[in-house]
């Protein structure tokens, strides 16, 4: 999977130190700055990774023309500019670099709240244009007046605490902060809808997402205290521009800062040439600091996916790090397998539920890893898509696939002889249900049970195995090796369950990988 990436592609302006990182640990490296959108989709198909950072729109054809990416990178924070659902579909890792610009985008905020104050921007204009007017630009203290902030996160915070240096109350609101937590860093929290009318500046620091779209609207400005100033160094399409320019023509508004539009380059000239308008071309982590910081940050995430470990910076597979973890290593292994084998037993195509139990505490928090593992397994014959463990739980919701995790002292398959720590896996589908107990001793998957029918001893899943139901009363063991050496399988080893419900499972491993069995039986088989 992502661990043999090798070769990325560089779309932006990303500090050099990125590619001699990877260069260093053996990637091949391709700079293209300043692709048309048609030379990206032409190129981005040569690669199995990408890096790019706010201006190169990963959009679902770019990723559909893509097709061997394995990772994007974000050499930055925000990935609105990524289509992550469909890199997520196509089982592509996204990752970003959150925390490298985290100073320089919190320093330019405080830059834009002390320039409205001041007006500092307007003055430089009108004196560079010949003049000497002192009264225009008379401005107002900050100490003393309130700052809400909106979005508590890394940027929200540093610049409460820069803010509140020059004296400025501190407010906010965030859903996922509470308000023990924000008075630690001196932000008094408030519902939004009682904080507007405290402001006197107010500062985004959200992800645009469909819930922060436009959250800056008309109505808003209207609850706001009358000249608030707005800062925007989040993302373009928080703040409403149409409504922002209607609150600054009525003086609603008193300023704004913004660095980043609902269109960049911005096409809205009104308000840009507002008088009351400061702004600058998206240059919040346009640091030198801030970008060798994420340009190192990217290219260090993907030496360590090259080594097969997790990141910090995944955006789009939460359990990925797991898949990573060595412990886990042959747990998921089992699982897939066991998933494929499943999906050979259970042939109905109704819809169906999948309920994977663990057991031990060695297993107790893995439940939801070994339940996309045993997906992957499921769904690997049946998928055109390729199926990984970044796009199986969506690719198995969208295919109807319920699963669900639990986790048990006794499985109850394996009437106490089941070893300490194993796995069972049951798929149901119409009419049909199959259960199979699985365990792992170092590297070895083990079967130790298929339908309640537990072998003793577990028995390997390796190699080109035959996998059959014979009744209990019929003595076809030696009819059923008969028929697979008679062909041009040779068994290696074979295996007869104990019974269960009359009935007893045999494992036979063979040298060939396809056999034809003539008994009529249900049979199948599993490369492993
Ligand atoms: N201008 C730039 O160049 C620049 C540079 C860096 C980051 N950014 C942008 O700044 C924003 C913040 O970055 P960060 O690193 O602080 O992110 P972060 O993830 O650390 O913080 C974002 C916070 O917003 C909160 N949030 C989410 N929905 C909210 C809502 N509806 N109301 C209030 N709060 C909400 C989250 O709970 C989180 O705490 C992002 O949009 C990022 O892309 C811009
Ligand atoms: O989200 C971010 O990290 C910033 O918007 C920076 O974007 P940039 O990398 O294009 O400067």
């Amino acid at each position: 999977m992502v661990n043999n990436i090798r070769s990325v592609l560089i779309s932006e302006n990303v500090d050099s130190v990125c590619a001699k990182i990877l260069r260093e640990n053996g990637f091949e490296v391709t700079n293209k700055i300043g692709m048309t959108r048609q030379e990206l989709l032409d190129e981005v198909k040569k690669y199995d990774s990408l890096i790019v950072r706010s201006a190169t729109k990963v959009t679902a054809d770019v990723i559909e023309a893509a097709t061997s990416l394995k990772v994007i990178g974000r050499a930055g924070t925000g990935v609105d500019n990524i289509d992550c659902d469909a890199a997520t579909r196509q089982g592509i890792l996204v990752i970003n670099a959150p925390g490298g610009n985290t100073l320089s985008a919190a320093e330019l905020t405080c830059c834009m709240v002390v320039s409205l104050s001041r007006k500092i921007a307007q003055a430089c204009a009108s004196l560079k244009a010949g003049l000497w007017d002192r009264k225009t630009y008379i401005g107002e203290e900050l100490q003393g007046k309130t700052l809400a902030i909106i979005g508590l996160g890394r940027i929200g915070r540093e610049v409460a605490s820069r803010m509140q240096s020059f004296g400025m109350k501190t407010i906010g609101f965030d859903p996922l902060v509470p308000p023990e937590e924000s008075i630690t860093f001196g932000v008094e929290s408030f519902q939004l809808d009682q904080l507007w009318p405290k402001a006197d500046y107010i500062t985004i620091h959200v992800p645009l997402i469909p819930p922060t779209k436009h959250m800056i609207n008309d109505l808003v400005l209207s609850k706001c205290r009358k000249g608030v100033k707005i800062v925007n160094c989040a993302r373009g399409g928080i703040i409403d521009e149409d409504a922002l320019l209607r609150a600054l023509e009525s003086e609603q508004c008193g300023g704004a800062g913004l660095d980043v539009f609902e269109e960049e380059p911005p096409k809205n000239s009104t308000l840009l040439q507002h008088s009351k308008v400061i702004c600058t071309p998206h240059l919040g982590a346009s640091t030198k600091e801030a970008q060798k910081r994420v340009a190192e940050e990217i290219a260090l995430q993907f030496v360590e996916l090259l080594k097969g470990h997790s990141v910090p910076g995944i955006v789009n597979a939460p359990t990925f790090g797991q898949f990573q973890v060595a412990d886990n290593k042959y747990w998921v292994k089992l699982c897939q397998t066991l998933g494929k084998l499943a999906d050979k037993l259970v042939t109905s195509d109704e819809q169906k539920n999948v309920i994977v139990s663990t057991r031990g505490a060695l297993l107790e928090k893995k439940g939801t890893v070994l339940g996309i593992a045993t997906l992957v397994g499921l769904m690997s014959n049946t998928s055109s898509n390729g199926i990984n463990f970044i796009n199986a739980p969506l690719l198995a919701k969208e295919a109807g696939i319920k699963l669900s995790i639990h986790h048990k002292e006794v499985l109850m398959s394996c009437d106490g002889q089941c070893p300490s720590s194993a796995v069972e896996i049951k798929v149901e589908a119409g009419n049909e249900s199959h259960v199979l107990v699985g365990t792992t001793e170092g590297s070895v998957l083990l079967l130790c049970s298929i339908d309640d029918a537990c072998f003793n001893p577990c028995q390997p899943l390796q190699g080109n195995l035959v996998v059959t139901k014979i009744d209990d009363d019929k003595n076809l063991e030696l009819e059923l090796m008969k028929s697979l050496m008679t062909g041009e399988a040779c068994v290696r080893s074979a295996a007869i369950s104990a019974p269960f419900n009359e009935q007893r499972w045999c494992i036979f491993n063979t040298m060939s990988p396809t056999v034809s069995l003539k008994q009529p039986v249900f049979w199948t088989q599993l490369m492993v």
